[in-house]
């Protein structure tokens, strides 16, 4: 069963087209990604869902309940951890807890608060100031929020940003077993591609508003599984000319330049490579070559041209 659906949203700020008809939709108990770098439009679809903000055109329903129409019956069934850390610094952990469950309405603060502590693993901090947790634990605590009112589907906006690699893989270990055990619907917003690898069931890759594939991890790397990725390092950059030389050369898809080492997708490494040194060559010399197997990296490269980075 779909239990989030969007359709043909759009969203303007002034000039800038954040969201452009956008529609997918998400079936129950499923992790769902929203992948696309920065600025691409994933806070503004995720507060468009939370009815944060509404859609200049289009609509969204969650369990069949229109965000635009039926705000507070949607704001029953979603749980949303903003990609800021919204609390308390100077209460403590469970006074921050009490406070949102206040704010919520929550029955049973007790026993929700508990329950909440214990799946992001902050029983023993419950006494602690907020202002003297690690940002992996905050991070946490701002998940145990969005987890209080027990909502149907849970959206996470990009959780794990500035932590550590310890921390992120705690807090995408906490989100599997969540998402596991309770069987909650969990919408993800990421641009890391191994984040959304690891987790989701199925992928939506968006890039400046707009829905470039949807699908699961294997359907996805189908679109590009006839293509390789061939990785040069170079001695000195090389400027717009050659990379527009380089696009020309035939079985070449896109092609990304990051300071001195350019990702470009082809479809047939062996006819490409040859052209591709000769041209390369004129300019700068080539410190290596590696070739790839496509990855989520890929897909995002060959749909829209540029890697998915900050
Ligand atoms: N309140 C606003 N006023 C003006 N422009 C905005 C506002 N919010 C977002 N934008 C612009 O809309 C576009 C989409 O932004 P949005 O925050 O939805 O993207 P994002 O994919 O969530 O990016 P990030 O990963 O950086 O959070 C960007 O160009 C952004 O600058």
């Amino acid at each position: 069963m779909d239990i989030v659906e969007v359709k043909n949203i759009s969203k303007s700020y002034g000039s800038i087209l954040a969201v452009s008809k956008l529609s997918f939709s998400v079936k129950e108990g499923e992790i769902f990604g929203l992948l696309g770098p920065n600025g691409a439009g994933k806070t503004t679809t995720i507060s468009i869902l939370s009815t944060l903000i509404k859609p200049d055109e289009g609509d969204a329903f969650i369990l069949s309940h229109s965000v635009v129409k039926e705000q507070g019956k949607v704001k029953k069934l979603i749980g949303v951890v903003p990609q800021d850390i919204a609390l308390y610094p100077t209460l403590t952990v469970y006074e921050n807890l009490s406070f949102f469950t206040d704010l919520y309405g929550v029955k049973n603060k007790k026993s929700a608060i508990e329950k909440v502590l214990d799946i992001v693993q902050l029983k023993e901090r419950a006494k602690s100031r907020v202002d003297t947790l690690s940002t992996g634990m905050k991070r946490r605590l701002n998940i145990a929020v969005g987890l209080l009112p027990e909502p149907k589907v849970l959206i996470l906006d990009e959780p794990t940003v500035g932590v550590d690699a310890q921390t992120r893989a705690n807090i995408l270990e906490s989100i599997k077993e969540l998402n596991k055990d309770s069987g909650i619907t969990v919408i993800y917003t990421s641009h890391y591609m191994d984040e959304v690898e690891y987790l989701c069931n199925r992928i939506a890759i968006i890039d400046f508003g707009k829905l470039k594939a949807l699908g699961t991890l294997q359907e996805l790397k189908a679109i590009v599984s006839e293509k390789d990725v061939i990785e040069l390092s170079l001695e000195e950059e090389v400027n717009n000319s050659t990379k527009e030389k380089i696009l020309k050369i035939e079985g070449v898809k896109s092609v990304e330049v990051a300071q001195k080492s350019i990702k470009i997708v082809v479809n047939g490494t062996n006819v490409v490579l040859p052209e591709l040194i000769k041209v390369i060559s004129v300019t700068t010399k080539i410190r290596s070559i590696s070739i790839k197997e496509p990855d989520l990296e890929t897909v995002f490269l060959a749909l829209t041209g540029r890697a998915l980075r900050e």
